[in-house]
């Protein structure tokens, strides 16, 4: 589903990080993880396509999206229609507070389709059905508590039905209680739609409950320094920080 290479991220003369590279595979959830500031957020919007690498490329469904050679990466029509098979929930990424949440998820797909208003409106009621808000629909985001509005985002994401999907930090701001029940949606759609996610988080808890695969970024290193199934990584891994995160240690 994505092959990143030799990619690196930087800011002016500032390396987040280099030298990564790892593939994503079809129907997993693959978490990237990793202290503050280690790039996370950046890698996330290198993989769909808003910043352009300092070096290495990122292919997605066997597209290049992103190339330090821009003129390697797909552009125009070809682009447009990659970035449509392509679902992001953003952790800032707010609903419209003045739509109802069948509005919200409606609207990509009036951006994206000429389907009917009422074709558009029943879609944006199953994909509300599928995160478990069909009671919601005529709600407004204000009225909903924040795990809901996070599973409003996850529906809005998948209105066009994408085969992969990128969530940044979903349980952000949850409780223990509501961030469990969100990474039983996210391993529920991924078992039963065959969905793809790559999930940015550092809650450890989610990792471990919703991680087939995961690659860890260090700050320090700046790049990866630990790949493969959380869980795993927890018992076996010998490198002090990875140890240090998995089991809760100072380093
Ligand atoms: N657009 C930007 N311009 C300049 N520096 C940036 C930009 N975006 C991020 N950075 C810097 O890059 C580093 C990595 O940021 P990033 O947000 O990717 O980390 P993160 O691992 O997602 O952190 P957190 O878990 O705190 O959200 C930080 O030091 C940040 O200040």
């Amino acid at each position: 589903m994505i092959r990143v290479r030799d990619l690196a991220a930087r800011f002016g003369e500032r390396t987040i990080f280099e030298h990564v590279s790892f593939e994503v595979r079809r129907g997993e959830v693959f978490v990237i993880l990793g202290g503050s500031g280690c790039g996370k957020s950046t890698l996330l919007k290198l993989m769909v396509g808003l910043y352009e690498p300092a070096a290495g490329s990122v292919e997605v469904l066997g597209r290049v999206l992103a190339a330090a050679e821009g003129d390697r990466a797909v552009a125009g029509r070809e682009r447009r229609a990659l970035l449509r098979r392509i679902g992001v929930m953003w952790q800032s990424g707010a609903l419209f507070g003045s739509m109802t949440l069948a509005e919200n998820v409606e609207l990509p797909i009036e951006e994206h389709t000429d389907l009917p208003r009422e074709a558009r409106a029943l879609l944006a009621r199953a994909k509300l059905g599928l995160v478990g808000l069909s009671e919601a629909a005529e709600r407004l985001p204000a009225e909903l508590s924040g795990g809901m509005v996070k599973r409003a985002g996850i529906a809005r994401a998948m209105a066009l039905d994408p085969p992969l999907l990128f969530l940044d930090e979903p349980s952000a701001g949850l409780d223990p209680i509501t961030s469990a029940g969100l990474d039983r949606l996210i391993r529920e759609l991924a078992r039963d739609l065959g969905t793809t996610f790559v999930v940015v988080t550092h809650e450890l808890q989610s990792i471990l409950a919703i991680g087939d695969r995961c690659i860890m970024l260090d700050r320090e290193a700046k790049g990866v320094i630990a790949e493969g199934d959380p869980r795993r990584l927890r018992e076996e891994s010998t490198h002090p920080t990875v140890r240090a995160f998995f089991r809760r240690e100072a380093a």
